[in-house]
């Protein structure tokens, strides 16, 4: 656990919150974390609360104070938060933006000098020690810069280094992903309740089936389709239900699922961009 540097989470969500969670346990104390936020005291106090974090209402002096600032506001939201802190960046600091679509460009234009930017793409397992997480640096972002942000996600799951191009696509694959796997359960519990089995029960054999599916994908070095393959005997239930799957297209729809999320990460990007440019 470090014991040096002080964090400054501008934004206090879901995502905030999961990192935090995450964070408090390894990365460092929660002390040396201050979190702010648009003016919602009541979720400030729940985090001082629950994690034993720091709340501060004037952002740009947590960010005065901080080796690392992280912009957890939604997209739409950052060129009104940076507007408020950016006097108070220092070049020496590092800022890890979560910004969907938000390139590290645009933050370098934000907060207004020459400051190293790590783009991530988390996601909420991070609540958990479980996300998976990409990040990317920016013009001014050093292989130590990378390696800090490294050390940060590395406690709240793996992570892995990517071209910045490739962030769109991370986020609508795995930043995203989580949705669709709770998407998924969602429909089986449905399922589940509908052909008559009691909800706890099903809830119970539900949850350690995707466990275990999961952990046969990571334990083996077989394909999906392979693990998938050796469930379903020929003329069984497995290949019937399969079946229903084909026919209602179920890999088009995850196809077509993923790619609009990666689109909209762009969109959400250069609708920044445009909000910029009117402003
Ligand atoms: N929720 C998720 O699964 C993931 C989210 N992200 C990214 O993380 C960011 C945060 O997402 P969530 O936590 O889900 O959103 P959220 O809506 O739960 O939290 C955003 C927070 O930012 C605050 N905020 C808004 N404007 C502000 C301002 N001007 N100054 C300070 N705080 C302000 C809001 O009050 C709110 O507490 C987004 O940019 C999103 O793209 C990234 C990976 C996964
Ligand atoms: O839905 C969103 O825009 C954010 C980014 C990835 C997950 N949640």
């Amino acid at each position: 656990m470090t014991t040096t540097r002080s964090i400054a989470f501008i934004g206090a969500g879901s995502m905030a919150e999961a990192l935090i969670a995450g964070m408090t346990k390894t990365f460092c104390h929660p002390t040396q974390i201050v979190v702010t936020n648009r003016q919602n005291r009541a979720r400030l106090e729940e985090l001082k609360r629950t994690y034993g974090v720091h709340a501060a209402q004037d952002a740009q002096r947590a960010v005065q104070h901080a080796d690392i600032v992280i912009l957890a506001m939604k997209p739409k939201d950052v060129a009104e938060a940076m507007a408020a802190v950016a006097p108070a960046i220092r070049p020496n600091q590092l800022i890890l933006s979560l910004l969907a679509g938000v390139t590290t460009e645009t933050i370098e234009q934000l907060a207004r000098r020459d400051v190293a930017v790590v783009r991530a793409m988390p996601n909420t397992s991070a609540a958990v020690g479980l996300s998976a997480t990409a990040i990317a640096g920016g013009r001014f972002a050093s292989e130590q810069h990378l390696e800090t942000a490294k050390q940060l996600f590395e406690t709240v799951g793996i992570v892995t280094i990517v071209p910045e191009r490739d962030l769109h696509a991370v986020t609508g694959l795995s930043g995203s992903g989580p949705a669709y796997v709770y998407y998924l359960v969602e429909a089986m519990e449905k399922a589940a309740a509908d052909i008559g089995l009691e909800r706890d029960v099903a809830k119970t054999l539900i949850l350690q089936t995707i466990i275990g599916a999961a952990e046969m994908l990571k334990a083996s070095d077989k394909h999906p389709s392979v693990l998938r393959r050796e469930v379903t005997s020929p003329g069984g239930t497995t290949e019937a239900g399969i079946k229903v799957l084909e026919q209602y297209r179920f890999q088009e729809a995850i196809a077509a699922c993923i790619r609009r999320a990666t689109a909209r990460s762009e969109e959400l990007g250069n609708a920044l961009l445009t909000a910029i440019a009117e402003s």
